[in-house]
């Protein structure tokens, strides 16, 4: 990678923030220098224009990317987000962490992510489409089944990802659902997928609830973000018997210390758009949702939220990271000395999503389709397994669990570019 770019990257404190995580990693299991460089930084970083004509008849010309990570252990894999926010670097860094996460739990996948500087909230319908038409046909070259293989992250969804779908099938000149995962149903999506990634949160974190000696029943649940990842993991509590208190999302907060109805919460965000102005909640902002008194928090929303600011103040006792990145290498540091909380790091914690996607890829493939038991019941035995390495790494090691959960992941794809020789 050339080092221009590289320099690109290291604008952005989410990359810092993974490279950070990658350095401490690397230096306690001893990863050999010959191997760093190239564990480390990005295969490929791609940026694209993309222009669209607007509803008015004017053109917009707004930037994409694609970074793919690691294409050494199988096709890369990796969701796509549109934001107003995005950055080349903010991109490599969810790159890096899909190639640990993927590794982590045993996926014959690479790591890659992709983004597109936009607000999807300003986009008509017809303009979202043209959008995601144009960046798939801007990436048709490098994406591909056995290549690399996109899928939702925050701004977009399966609506998003038919479209993509269909764009690059017309492209081949026959249906290719393969080509991204997060897919309707009725295009090749799997049963399951929606629900994943917050259900193996709301998973994971009862895991952790019951190694502690506490019910569903006693246990609260705060929850910022309601997205995808974020309503399902609320839903998944609630389905648990946990009491949800809080959740959130971009325009603040809604709380209720005897209980917010989560089913009721989608119906209202639905119609609206917004939690704002819930029924039978205060409002509450994000920052004060973080520092509630409860069980579990659960931050499903953006990178960073967790910081040197609030980390002495959080008041829960399994944090349970349903975002990528959301708490900064300084809060992880006060965590760990505080030690009174369970932390379930993100490359572990929504591992659930690539799960499922990997589950609906190859139901793609072979053209043969699993039901919804069967799809959660090996979801729940694979995250039940990474958590058991995980759990065995953090003891042998006398590891933080998330510096366990990172050498696992990166200890594998070291091994794999390793084998494959100097040149992969
Ligand atoms: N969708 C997936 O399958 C997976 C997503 N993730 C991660 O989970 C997180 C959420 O992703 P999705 O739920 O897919 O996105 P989404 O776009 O469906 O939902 C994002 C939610 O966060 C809220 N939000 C945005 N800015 C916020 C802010 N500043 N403060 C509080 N809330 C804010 C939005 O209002 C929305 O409710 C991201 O970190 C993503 O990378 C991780 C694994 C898989
Ligand atoms: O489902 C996938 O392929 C990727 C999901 C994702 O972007 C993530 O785990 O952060």
């Amino acid at each position: 990678m050339s080092k221009v770019i590289i320099s690109t990257l290291y604008d952005s404190d989410v990359f810092k923030m993974a490279c950070r995580q990658f350095d401490k990693a690397a230096d306690a299991i001893n990863l050999p220098e010959n191997l760093r460089d190239r564990t480390k930084y990005p295969k490929r970083c791609l940026a694209v224009a993309l222009p669209i004509r607007r509803d008015d008849g004017s053109i917009s010309v707004f930037e994409g990317y694609r970074v793919q990570h690691n294409l050494s252990t199988g096709p890369s894999k990796g969701g796509i987000r549109y934001h107003q926010n995005v950055t080349i670097g903010e991109v490599a860094a969810l790159a890096m962490w899909m190639s640990w996460k993927c590794s982590l739990v045993g996926l014959p996948y690479g790591g890659a992510k992709g983004g597109v500087v936009v607000d999807p909230r300003e986009l008509s319908d017809g303009e979202l489409e043209r959008l995601s038409r144009r960046y798939m046909q801007e990436m048709v070259n490098f994406l591909g089944p056995h290549v690399d293989v996109p899928a939702p992250d925050v701004g977009t969804n399966e609506r998003v990802m038919a479209w993509m779908m269909d764009t690059y099938s017309n492209h081949v000149g026959h249906i290719e659902p393969s080509i991204v995962t997060g897919k309707p149903i009725s295009v090749g999506g799997s049963q399951g997928r929606r629900e994943a990634t917050g259900a193996g949160v709301a998973y994971l974190a009862t895991r952790y609830l019951e190694d502690l000696g506490l019910s569903p029943a006693s246990s609260t649940v705060a929850v910022q973000g309601f997205g995808n990842v974020g309503s399902e993991a609320a839903l998944a509590f609630e389905n648990y018997g946990v009491k949800v208190i809080a959740l959130s999302d971009y325009t603040g907060g809604v709380y209720n210390p005897n209980g917010i109805n989560v089913r009721k919460a989608v119906a209202y965000v639905r119609s609206q758009k917004v939690l704002r102005d819930l029924p039978d909640a205060e409002p509450i902002t994000n920052e004060q949702l973080l520092e509630l008194p409860c069980t579990v928090l659960a931050p499903c929303a953006l990178e960073r939220v967790i910081t040197e600011a609030n980390a002495s103040k959080l008041r829960c006792r399994v944090l349970a990271e349903g975002a990528n990145g959301p708490t900064t290498n300084s809060a992880d540091r006060i965590i760990d000395e505080r030690g009174d909380i369970e932390l379930i790091p993100d490359v572990l914690c929504n591992s659930g999503g690539v799960v499922v996607s990997y589950f609906e890829w190859i139901q793609n493939l072979q053209n043969y389709y699993w039901d919804r038991d069967e799809v959660m019941k090996k979801l729940y035995a694979i995250l039940d397994k990474a958590r058991e390495s995980v759990e065995y790494q953090k003891r042998k090691l006398k590891f933080s669990r998330r510096l366990a959960a990172l050498t696992l992941g990166i200890q594998r794809v070291a091994d794999a570019k390793a084998a494959r020789g100097l040149f992969p």
